[in-house]
């Protein structure tokens, strides 16, 4: 089996994304970047990540006008980008001009393009936090409402917490990609994640690709912790 976990290396100082990558390589399926690392270090400092060779998922969460999508999407698929997210909630249109973006960006290039996924209700946000941004339905019947408009709008997948995985396979069918964070492994602190499942459990739900943070960055030994995500996995 691949390995589905990509690693959020979340920091600002490519020294440390560089160094964390080097020792994690050989325990992850690949590395993810986002806006903390991508505002400090730019285009040069994701291609410092990726030129170690593993996949490379670009977390930008892109969120405008179809038209502002569409060219920053542009940018991402030159990083080399496996994966890719924006936000769903940005509406249909805007979901397919970033689909198609990616996928004319890359064919001129001849790149393969980024899977585009599209986040759904944050895992930081629990019922009362998805009320006060105005999703005044269960957090579950928000996250299919979205996916089910990801899915009609040409993403090849969502973003949702390991919760939410059963009923979105069910809605969306096998092949629909499903990459979910909020995973805390029983030894970690949950911190800021309200939506959260261990990595066996979100596995055994049907994610796709796992993404794993802190768990294993703010561990005293990230490789050793990883290695013990692995083997909880059965890898
Ligand atoms: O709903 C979402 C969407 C994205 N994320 C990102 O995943 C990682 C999780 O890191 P942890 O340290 O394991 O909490 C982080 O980069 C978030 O930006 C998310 O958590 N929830």
């Amino acid at each position: 089996m691949t390995n589905p976990v990509y690693v959020a290396i979340d920091t600002t100082e490519a020294a440390r994304a560089i160094s964390l990558a080097e020792r994690l390589k050989g325990q992850v399926g690949g590395f993810k970047l986002g806006l903390e690392y991508f505002t400090a270090n730019g285009p040069a400092g994701m291609e410092a990540v990726s030129g170690l060779g593993m996949p490379l998922f670009v977390d930008l969460k892109l969120h405008d006008i179809p038209n502002t999508v569409a060219a920053a999407m542009k940018g991402v698929v030159r990083l080399g980008a496996a994966i890719t997210t924006i936000h769903a909630s940005g509406g249909g249109a805007m979901i397919r001009a970033a689909v198609d973006a990616a996928n004319d960006e890359a064919a001129r290039l001849g790149m393969v393009p980024p899977a585009v996924v599209a986040v759904t209700v944050l895992t930081s946000l629990d019922q009362a936090g998805a009320e006060q941004v105005g999703f005044d339905r269960p957090v579950l019947d928000q996250v299919k409402r979205l996916a089910a408009l990801a899915q009609e709008s040409g993403a090849a997948g969502i973003v949702c917490s390991p919760l939410e995985v059963e009923a979105v396979r069910a809605l969306c069918g096998p092949d629909f990609k499903l990459v979910i964070p909020g995973i805390r492994p029983a030894w970690s602190e949950a911190g800021d994640q309200k939506r959260f499942l261990t990595p066996a459990e979100a596995r055994a739900k049907g994610a796709d690709v796992l993404v794993i943070g802190r768990p294993i960055t703010g561990a005293a030994d990230p490789a050793e912790a990883a290695g013990r995500i692995k083997a909880e996995l059965g890898l």
